[in-house]
């Protein structure tokens, strides 16, 4: 059979078997969600079948460190890395389904981020002459002809070709899955960067709205690294033994990104190491004690973020609050949150079904299959959430 038909056969399915492919901004490892996803646009139906996160090997996570938000880097390295994480992450995929003992023949299509290598909104780069721009790498050529199973990858370039900053593309899975007539609900994800996505209890597709808010544990991990040598504040036990430093505190609040207009969206090319010892600097914090830069870090995540959300929300409507991503598993940053954000119902995306820490690969399964299934939900206007198909398909052979 001719590839195109194969594939518009699953487009007409009434439902699909897809693998939806996550690889953060924390590089702990490959996160992969086997998911049945029937119907499209707001009929659209998902259950995960299997859900894991495959761990990076510690050489595997600094060779992409190598090239990972870099204004300078090795460039033949970059260009190796784009083949050689598609097959690695093509791999990964091949040994998960072994382990769950599926055939890859009975996978319909696999939605692959790719790895950020390097995330420029206009807003950061600040040069007229260019556009909103982002790179992932990983390419879906080589996953699919390691997999044998078609690939739909680099989601981000159509979103910035249609007016986009190429994130947050989770709005566009929250508001087919999770939407709910007459609840406000904020979707909130704190990988190493956190977004959120506003649900209006309206369901109304141009009311939606998501943004970045800054960093969510990127900072904590950097330096819990380079102080502990761990690559996370477990439960947010180390910043719980430290005191917040208000100096810092405010100095790390004191750029232009917080003051930004939504939506907006950034990354570790500018929240960084390096963006908190110039604070430190600044504020005159330099002997600040490890334990208290991650009690202060850990609120500043917080701060920035419910702020963000305060921001958008109407204090006289009631809102849920359903965290994810491997924050929601931080107590002390949760329990900030909770403390800024005092009339919100907080939960877990748990209770709608999903695990937080699977929803990110989930979503891009549900963008293929808005890809393949032709989609077309209309959310008007809104900026940062043009109505576009998103993916580039790649043939097995
Ligand atoms: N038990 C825990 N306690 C504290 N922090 C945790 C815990 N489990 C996970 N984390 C944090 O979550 C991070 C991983 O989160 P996640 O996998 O959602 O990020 P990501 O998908 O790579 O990032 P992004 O969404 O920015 O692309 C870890 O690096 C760690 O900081
Ligand atoms: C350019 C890029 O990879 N951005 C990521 C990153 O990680 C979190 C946040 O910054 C978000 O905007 C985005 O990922 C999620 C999956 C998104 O697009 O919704």
């Amino acid at each position: 059979m001719r590839q195109i038909e194969k594939l518009y056969k699953i487009a007409c399915s009434p439902s699909r078997r897809i693998i939806g492919l996550m690889s953060g901004t924390s590089l702990d490892g490959l996160d992969v969600a086997l998911c049945q996803v029937s119907g499209s646009g707001l009929a659209t139906e998902l259950t995960v079948e299997r859900f894991t996160t495959v761990p990076y090997a510690e050489r595997f996570r600094d060779d992409i460190r190598s090239v990972f938000a870099k204004k300078t880097i090795d460039f033949q390295h970059l260009c190796l890395l784009n083949a050689h994480i598609g097959t690695q992450h093509g791999r990964m995929v091949l040994d998960c389904l072994d382990t769950w003992k599926v055939n890859a023949n009975e996978i319909d299509l696999i939605a692959s981020h790719g790895q950020t290598v390097y995330h420029a909104p206009k807003k950061q780069h600040g040069l007229a002459d260019y556009p909103n721009a982002t790179l992932q790498i990983g390419d879906g050529d080589h996953m699919a002809h390691t997999t044998g199973i078609i690939t739909i990858s680099d989601f981000r370039q159509k979103h910035i070709a249609a007016g986009g900053e190429g994130a947050p593309l989770a709005v566009y899975g929250d508001y087919l899955l999770f939407s709910k007539k007459d609840e406000n609900r904020i979707l909130l994800n704190m990988g190493g960067i956190a977004n959120f996505t506003y649900l209006p209890g309206s369901q109304r597709a141009d009311e939606v709205f998501t943004t970045d808010t800054g960093p969510g544990n990127t900072l904590l991990d950097a330096f819990t690294s380079l102080y502990f040598q761990k690559p996370y504040d477990e439960n947010g036990a180390l910043a719980a033994s430290g005191k917040i430093e208000p100096k810092l505190l405010a100095a790390l609040k004191d750029h232009s990104f917080f003051d930004a207009s939504f939506p907006k969206t950034t990354g570790p090319e500018v929240f960084n190491a390096e963006y908190v010892q110039v604070a430190q600097v600044r504020s005159g914090t330099q002997g600040t004690l490890p334990h208290d830069l991650l009690a202060t870090l850990t609120r500043f995540s917080a701060e920035t973020i419910a702020e963000s959300i305060k921001r958008v929300i109407e204090f006289s409507e009631k809102y849920t609050l359903y965290a994810s991503g491997g924050g929601a598993h931080n107590p002390i940053l949760m329990q900030h949150i909770c403390e800024q954000l005092p009339n919100f119902a907080v939960d877990s995306t748990e209770k709608l079904g999903v695990a937080g820490d699977a929803k990110e690969a989930v979503l891009f399964a549900v963008l293929a299959n808005e890809t393949v299934t032709g989609g077309g939900t209309d959310f008007g206007t809104r900026e940062g959430v043009p109505s576009v198909s998103m993916g580039k398909i790649s043939f097995p052979r």
